[in-house]
């Protein structure tokens, strides 16, 4: 790019920013130097692929969503949590709320992730123990006592049965007396991440893309502000993808849902912001910055380009991250603190919008208070005390991070290219149901290619781990070590025993001809294809459970078995 175009593009940077709210807050460096909101090439010089940059709030927006950057309003901090039953995870909510925390994310127990009741003899052991346990509208609402919904921003973390679950918030605000077109916050829902990674859905893919079709409509027609879509890569690269892999994958799920959209009649400028986004951190530290450059800049492009998408708010890819569970170690847990705040760096460096740092003793159990102090503090450190919020995108420019940007980049363009020949192969006539990406990822699902290409850069890394050529301290090199004993939260067994007792009690409060009736209009909604959003709603406000809402439909749709693989 010239020079004078590059000027051109700071002047209207300049002028946004200068029309943008900021923070009351003191952006000068901690000798008191004063610093720029964002740093470009100096006036006069060219710069080669300048386009591909830019400027911060502005397409293909590789700098980040606002003219301001974090001097607008810094990421959110949002720590993922829950264990117990309602009223204990409650308490830790407020208590995340009183320290600081800027949005609520809730953490679910095995079964109802899984869609079974307490009671389950399949939840048996599992009930409160790696979340909260929910099982009707009744736990929702203790969920959120005295937690205004109109006010909080709320994530909640599950797919197979997202959609229940949402409806059970839903019934919850009601019954605060919150309308529901107000709320905003995000539900994860992204089911093509749990049948290439998490392994935690319920039917088959098609019946659950409908219901998501069905949550998109709804929110789009009636809840403008809420993202019914976390698309996942954080699973993905948990499982042992590698970066460029996380991002292409996740980015390809995203194209899936737009397709999906679309597929619905549904206008891409009205329902793309609803797509939200949710990355790992992991503790290569260019390579995750590049990572979430890249990820901003792809989805820009693709949304404009390919799918049509003409305001900013549909084009930007907006992210939530996480700090990588699998980065820690069981071994010297203590120097999981400086694991997580270099990879909370990196994501912030990045531009996240919302973050979660893992506590030091995730490895062992949930965290501690403790722990879950620690981890909130790091958050707070990185944005208080050291000057990274003063400037976007600091790294901008540099030329590591440029070529890493780029080669990731050029990397999930190559696996893009062969998801979209595996959905051609599928439909070599080029109908596909949903859109060519989607069949893409449903062959890849269906024959195991996702899990398959995974599991070979997990192996690659162990065995680098192995050899000793990759290192992780405390583990394969400086074993030694002298730090102490940590405090483990345990979850008593007296949980489930009055979680259970509390369901019987419920159920036999309830007016069981309602839950039947309003549990047969859901199965006739799902049979002749209308939208499925108000029958459930209407079971969940009859007090019908989450097994009984997910057994009706697993009965209906059937249960998905994945493919073996070796
Ligand atoms: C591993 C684990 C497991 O499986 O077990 C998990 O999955 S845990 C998974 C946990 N997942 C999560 O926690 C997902 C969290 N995701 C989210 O919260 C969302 O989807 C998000 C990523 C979009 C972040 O939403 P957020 O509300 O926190 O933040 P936003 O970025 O939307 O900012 C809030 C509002 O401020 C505005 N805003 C932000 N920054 C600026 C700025 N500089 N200038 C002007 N306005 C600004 C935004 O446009 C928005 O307004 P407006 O609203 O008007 O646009």
């Amino acid at each position: 790019m010239d020079a004078d175009a590059i000027e051109e593009g700071r002047r209207r940077w300049q002028a946004r920013y200068d029309a943008s709210r900021k923070r009351e807050a003191d952006f000068t460096t901690l000798s008191g130097d004063p610093v720029e909101p964002v740093y470009g090439p100096r006036p006069g010089d060219t710069y080669e692929g300048f386009e591909r940059i830019g400027w911060p709030g502005e397409y293909p927006f590789t700098r980040g969503l606002y003219p301001t950057g974090y001097r607008g309003r810094t990421w959110t901090i949002r720590q993922f949590a829950g264990f117990g039953n309602a009223e204990q995870t409650n308490e830790r909510y407020k208590m995340i709320l009183e320290a600081g925390g800027g949005g609520l994310s809730v953490a679910f127990d095995m079964p109802t992730l899984m869609g079974r009741d307490s009671d389950d003899p399949r939840a048996l052991g599992e009930v409160g123990h790696c979340g909260v346990a929910i099982d009707s509208a009744a736990d929702m609402e203790v969920l959120f006592k005295d937690i205004p919904l109109g006010d909080v921003t709320t994530s909640m973390t599950i797919s197979g049965p997202a959609v229940p679950v949402f409806c059970m918030y839903l019934v919850a605000a009601e019954r605060q007396g919150v309308d529901p077109a107000v709320l905003n916050g995000t539900l994860q829902t992204d089911i093509f991440k749990e049948y290439i990674a998490q392994k935690e859905w319920l039917f088959q893919p098609e019946p659950h893309l409908r219901l998501i079709g069905d949550l998109m409509e709804h929110c789009a027609a009636g809840i403008p502000a809420y993202k019914p879509l976390s698309v996942s890569g954080y699973h993905i690269r948990e499982a042992g993808a590698t970066a460029a892999q996380e991002l292409a994958y996740t980015l390809a799920d995203g194209f899936g849902y737009v397709e999906l959209g679309l597929s619905r009649g549904l206008d891409v400028d009205v329902f793309a912001p609803g797509l939200s986004f949710f990355f790992d951190a992991h503790v290569d530290f260019f390579e995750e910055i590049a990572k979430f450059r890249a990820a901003r800049r792809i989805w820009a492009r693709w949304l404009r380009d390919v799918y049509g998408a003409r305001t900013d708010k549909a084009q930007w890819l907006r992210f939530h991250t996480q700090t990588a569970g699998v980065s820690l170690t069981a071994q010297q847990p203590y120097n999981n603190v400086v694991r997580t705040a270099v990879e909370a760096l990196a994501a912030v460096l990045g531009g996240t919008n919302s973050l979660h740092t893992n506590a030091l003793d995730e490895t062992l159990a949930l965290p501690s208070e403790q722990a879950a102090e620690i981890a909130l503090r790091t958050q707070q450190v990185l944005m208080e005390e050291t000057g990274v919020a003063n400037v976007a995108d600091p790294l901008g420019g540099s030329w590591y991070v440029e070529q890493l940007t780029d080669r990731i980049e050029a990397d999930a363009e190559k696996i893009f290219d062969q998801i979209r020949e595996r959905g051609l192969r599928a439909h070599p006539d080029g109908r596909h149901p949903i859109g060519p990406i989607t069949s893409g990822i449903l062959r890849g699902i269906e024959d195991g290619w996702f899990t398959g290409e995974i599991a070979e850069s997990a192996f690659r890394y162990q065995q680098s781990l192995e050899k000793g050529d990759k290192k992780v301290v405390g583990v394969n090199v400086h074993t030694g070590s002298v730090t102490g004993d940590l405090e483990i939260l345990r979850v008593s067994h007296e949980v489930e025993r009055e979680q259970v007792r509390l369901l019987a009690e419920r159920r036999a409060r309830r007016d069981d001809a309602a839950v039947r009736t309003a549990l047969e209009a859901m199965v006739t909604a799902a049979r002749d294809g209308s939208n499925m959003i108000a029958p459930m709603l209407d079971a969940v406000r009859a007090e019908a459970t989450l097994g009984e809402i997910c057994d009706v439909l697993r009965d209906e749709w059937g249960v998905y078995t994945e493919p073996a693989g070796f």
